[in-house]
């Protein structure tokens, strides 16, 4: 089973009330031509916070300590009753730098009620926004069709909200 991260930082919007959130049009491999936040396979011994850390700098560029990320999902992807892509998600509002664009990703911040679900995953629309809103959750999500996933069926799913993380994980 792959473990892969996924990073969703924050920041004021240029109106009042409206967050914005730093997504990447992804260029490359698994959900290429998708909108998604930086993210991507942990490599070897690396945690999963470390993993969104580096990530994100090697997608985007911008430098995120990983006390700063705050823990706020798992989400399981199962693919014809197999154990597909478990993927720790964080979220942050606090980073240096500018974003730039990479060979993986073209990233664009986007008012928090304008993301474009329906250029992303299917799941995404049914837990991103409470992400975006603060609260936690905890996901299983079944696909169906072999691989690679992106081309699979979405089938069905199962969310917990408002989860408690430990803060070390
Ligand atoms: N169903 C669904 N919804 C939302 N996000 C995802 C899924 N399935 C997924 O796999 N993902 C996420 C999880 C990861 O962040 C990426 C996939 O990682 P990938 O781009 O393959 O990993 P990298 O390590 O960056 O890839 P390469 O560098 O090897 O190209 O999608």
């Amino acid at each position: 089973m792959i473990e892969a991260t996924l990073c969703f930082l924050l920041r004021d919007g240029s109106s009042d009330c409206d967050d914005e959130v730093l997504l990447i049009e992804k260029r490359r491999g698994l959900g290429e031509g998708w909108y998604n936040g930086p993210g991507g396979k942990l490599e070897d011994g690396e945690t999963p916070r470390e993993c969104a850390v580096r990530e994100t700098r090697e997608e985007v560029g911008l430098e995120v300590d990983p006390a700063d990320l705050e823990k706020v999902g798992e989400l399981s992807f199962v693919l014809d009753d197999e154990a597909h892509t478990f993927c720790h998600v964080f979220r942050a509002r606090t980073f240096a730098g500018e974003p730039r664009a990479s060979e993986e990703a073209r990233p664009e911040w986007v008012a928090v009620d304008d993301v474009p679900y329906d250029q992303m995953w299917e799941d995404d629309q049914l837990w991103l926004p409470g992400i975006l809103e603060g609260d936690t959750v905890i996901g299983e999500f079944r696909f169906v069709g072999g691989e690679p996933l992106d081309e699979a069926d979405f089938a069905d799913h199962v969310l917990e909200w408002d989860v408690t993380f430990p803060s070390n994980c």
